[in-house]
């Protein structure tokens, strides 16, 4: 057998036959490959997934690996560093210039656990390495302040470039900023929509949020004026829809999801939660009681042809959890965080995948 050297243009041809699975395209296309070092028989490179939530990270590790081995030499020894640059399709305008994906939390209807799979989604996305933010818009009750254990906390004003900006609340390791805090708890404020729109705004123009990968925004159930000046505001990477299996959640979540999609609005869905899709006892976690109905979750996804990015039992503990002031993904319930985890990994997937495809976001011109 004639010599054979490894060097870095053979490695980068090898790694050129691995698919990364979602996008569709070669790891060396996509410029996912970084820092090949060729050592006496060893290989080493960095892996950059377009999410640290990449549900695939695995599977692509291994197929770099078989990659190597049967394209240069299956004696060789592969070490496989894997980081993430989470992707943007933003254009990067003078609002939140170090966000990368706004992504909205809707619901059809109030009640089906919208702040709930919210902030365990932040949670859920903040474990994998992400840098993540919430904005509660919610103005029919905003209970983000108090599952964060944060409702009395205040967030701080800083002067930067003859501007005062407000500082978002740090909460384990999550920034975030509510309507709520912008009233004294047991206020009895009624939120009017375009006081909300206001703040909204101001959420957005006055914050200081830095860099973050994914903000999520916790929308007021159904259809509203908020919704509106969200798209108006700023480029939004996507929407997810939270319905429960029942009946009357689902029509109103289909309303919820044909929002979105009118021409004028026109955010992309990156999928469907089903929360509350069966109720799971503690001390029994492999029994599922489907007592608000099955399936209607996967129907719905069905039917708009979009993705069901997870399905979230209904577990006593999500609820204490969240009076408690900490998202339920923070106790060790099985059951409760790997439901959050993979709906998180399933929402990071669909978002990189939307960037790699669709054409960037503009904010929605309003016609006049
Ligand atoms: N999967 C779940 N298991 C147990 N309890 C849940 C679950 N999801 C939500 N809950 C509980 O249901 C109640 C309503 O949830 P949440 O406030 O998140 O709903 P919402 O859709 O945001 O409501 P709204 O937008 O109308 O304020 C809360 O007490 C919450 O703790």
């Amino acid at each position: 057998m004639g010599e054979f050297t490894i060097n870095k243009e053979k490695v980068l041809q090898a790694l050129s036959t691995v698919e990364e699975p979602d996008l569709k395209k070669d790891l060396v296309t996509l410029g996912m490959i970084q820092d090949i070092e060729v050592g006496v028989n060893q290989v080493r490179f960095t892996v950059v997934l377009t999410t640290p939530a990449c549900p695939l990270k695995e599977l692509i590790k291994r197929n770099c690996e078989a990659a190597i081995h049967e394209h240069l030499s299956p004696d060789v020894e592969v070490v496989i560093n894997l980081t993430a640059n989470v992707t943007t399709s933003r254009h990067s305008g003078p609002l939140i210039p170090g966000v990368k994906n706004v992504i909205a939390i809707s619901s059809g209807k109030g009640g089906v656990g919208k702040s709930t799979v919210t902030a365990n989604l932040a949670m859920a996305l903040h474990r994998s390495g992400a840098k993540v933010g919430i904005i509660d818009a919610d103005i029919s009750g905003p209970s983000i302040p108090i599952m964060f254990g944060a409702q009395d906390m205040q967030p701080t004003i800083t002067p930067k470039d003859g501007k005062n900006y407000i500082n978002p609340i740090r909460q384990y390791g999550i920034k975030m900023i509510s309507i709520g805090f912008l009233t004294p708890p047991d206020s009895a404020v009624v939120w009017r929509g375009p006081m909300a729109s206001q703040a909204l705004k101001q959420f957005f123009g006055d914050t200081d949020w830095g860099e973050l990968d994914y903000l999520l925004i916790d929308l007021p159930p159904g259809t509203s004026d908020i919704h509106l000046t969200l798209v108006q505001t700023v480029p939004v990477t996507g929407a997810v829809i939270v319905t429960t299996p029942q009946k009357v959640a689902l029509a109103d979540a289909i309303k919820g999801l044909a929002m979105f999609k009118q021409p004028q609005i026109n955010v992309p869905i990156l999928g469907i939660i089903e929360n509350m899709a069966w109720f799971t006892p503690e001390e029994l976690p492999d029994h599922q009681y489907f007592i608000f109905g099955k399936g209607g979750g996967q129907s719905l996804a069905d039917k708009f042809d979009v993705p069901l990015l997870g399905q979230i039992p209904l577990v006593q503990g999500i609820r204490e959890a969240g009076d408690e002031g900490r998202p339920a993904v923070m106790d060790t319930n099985p059951v409760v965080n790997d439901a959050f985890r993979d709906a998180a990994e399933s929402l990071a997937q669909q978002v990189a995948i939307r960037n790699a495809s669709r054409e960037k976001t503009r904010a929605v011109e309003i016609q006049v």
